[in-house]
């Protein structure tokens, strides 16, 4: 486990600064409601966001002097009703503020454009409080060399459960890692009765309320996929030792089993305010529970095995997490691309797997050795993407 180790505990004293970029968005707000129950503890800096004018508000009941916005046409209106904030626009206006030397940085930006702001918190030496997952992903061994041993702490609730797992262990001792899965709301389903889900059936995760793409991703188990690539990335672990189970209740935030056959498991009810607020602070913890579990009423906690045949994605993520090079990018692009049409109704939701496996089919693995190299496959991913799906 190269990034995710225990640093110095806090001895309390002093604020941390924190900056945020994906402010606005489900990971943002929920972070900000963190930090706004510990005001002797985190100061926000730096906020970003694509173009909601929510940040107006957020901006000012943190005092923040910094604002990001992507969009240069709503950057306008949110300049003029922030006097006194510097606010930066377009496309690297989440960098300048991820890389603005916060003790800690939250990305929760969606989709692999968080690349340049993880690129630039790691740059500036900040604690990366990693809940953009894609950036990892796409950037693979490039974010992984830019990483001090302890700067990433991830806040995905899978990849949280295994790092606090594996607190205190030692490396040659764990025998493999579970990630489990809702299963989403299609569990359970036929390919044959996937035919005609529609994109509001799709949005209805089960037990976690997030983001669009994220819940589109867990509908068709791409999020699933793209989360062994990350754990194999975060814990240095072979695909070969890590399983994806389905646990419906979303409970069992994931698992590490050790050599000797124990298994560490971590529980807590679907509450993602529980690793937001652990990664800020990693590894101590705060003393407020944003909610707990009641072990005096019977509970069941279930699992069953993946249907690979019906939800082939991480399938298809593995395969090109052991291609290595660019075709996590190409798999991640190909996803959003296929996403971002299904959620505009132009593509079936059996479409989005089906243009996910056809890209990268042909897609030419090339080694990821730059920053240009991996945004080059991306664009070519998404090309073959939108080309796939056009001839549908
Ligand atoms: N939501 C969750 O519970 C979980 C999310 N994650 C991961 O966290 C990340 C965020 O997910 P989620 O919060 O659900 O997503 P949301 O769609 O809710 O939020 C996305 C955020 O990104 C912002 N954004 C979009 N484009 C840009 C840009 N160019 N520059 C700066 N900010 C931009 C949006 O701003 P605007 O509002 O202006 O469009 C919004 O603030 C994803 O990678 C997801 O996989 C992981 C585990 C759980
Ligand atoms: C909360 C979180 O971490 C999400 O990534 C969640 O795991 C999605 O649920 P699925 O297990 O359905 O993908
Ligand atoms: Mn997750």
């Amino acid at each position: 486990m190269s990034h995710v180790v225990p640093s110095t505990p806090s001895d309390g004293s002093g604020k941390r600064t924190v900056a945020l970029v994906g402010a606005t968005g489900s990971i943002g707000t929920q972070t900000l409601d963190v930090v706004e129950r510990w005001p002797d503890r985190f100061e926000v800096v730096a906020l970003a966001c694509g173009r909601s004018s929510d940040v107006i508000e957020q901006a000012r009941r943190f005092g923040v002097s910094l604002v990001g916005v992507a969009d240069r046409d709503a950057a306008r209106e949110i300049r003029e009703a922030l006097p006194g904030v510097e606010v930066v626009d377009g496309p690297d206006a989440a960098a300048i503020v991820a890389g603005c030397g916060a003790d800690v940085v939250v990305n929760g930006m969606v989709g692999s454009i968080g690349l340049s702001p993880t690129m630039a918190a790691l740059r500036a030496g900040s604690r990366l409080a990693l809940a953009n997952k894609e950036s990892l992903i796409v950037g693979g061994q490039l974010v992984h060399d830019a990483a001090a041993p302890d700067q990433v702490v991830p806040v995905d609730s899978e990849h949280s459960a295994i790092a606090q797992c594996l607190r205190g262990g030692r490396a040659e001792e764990v025998a493999r890692l579970v990630v489990t899965a809702s299963g989403g709301p299609f569990r359970g389903r036929t390919r044959d009765q996937l035919k005609t889900v529609t994109v509001d059936d799709a949005l209805a995760h089960p037990t976690w309320d997030m983001g669009a793409v994220i819940t589109i991703n867990s509908a068709t188990l791409a999020n699933k996929g793209l989360e062994v690539i990350e754990a194999h990335l975060l814990f240095d672990i072979d695909y070969d030792r890590i399983d994806v189970v389905v646990h419906p209740q979303s409970i069992v935030h994931s698992m590490v089993e050790f050599v000797d056959g124990a298994t560490v498991a971590k529980l807590s009810p679907p509450d993602m305010r529980l690793p937001i607020q652990l990664a800020l602070t990693w590894p101590e913890r705060l003393a407020f529970a944003p909610t707990t579990m009641d072990w005096t009423t019977a509970q069941d906690l279930t699992f069953e095995p993946l249907d690979d045949d019906t939800f082939p994605m991480v399938r298809l993520a593995v395969q090109a997490g052991r291609a290595g090079g660019t075709a996590p990018a190409a798999f991640n692009a190909a996803n959003e691309v296929a996403v971002e049409t299904f959620l505009q109704r132009g593509l079936d939701f059996l479409g989005i797997t089906e243009v996910v496996a056809a890209t990268l089919e042909s897609h030419d693995v090339q080694t990821a050795e730059s920053v240009e190299q991996v945004l080059a496959a991306e664009a070519d991913a998404r090309r073959t993407a939108a080309e796939l799906i056009r001839r549908r």
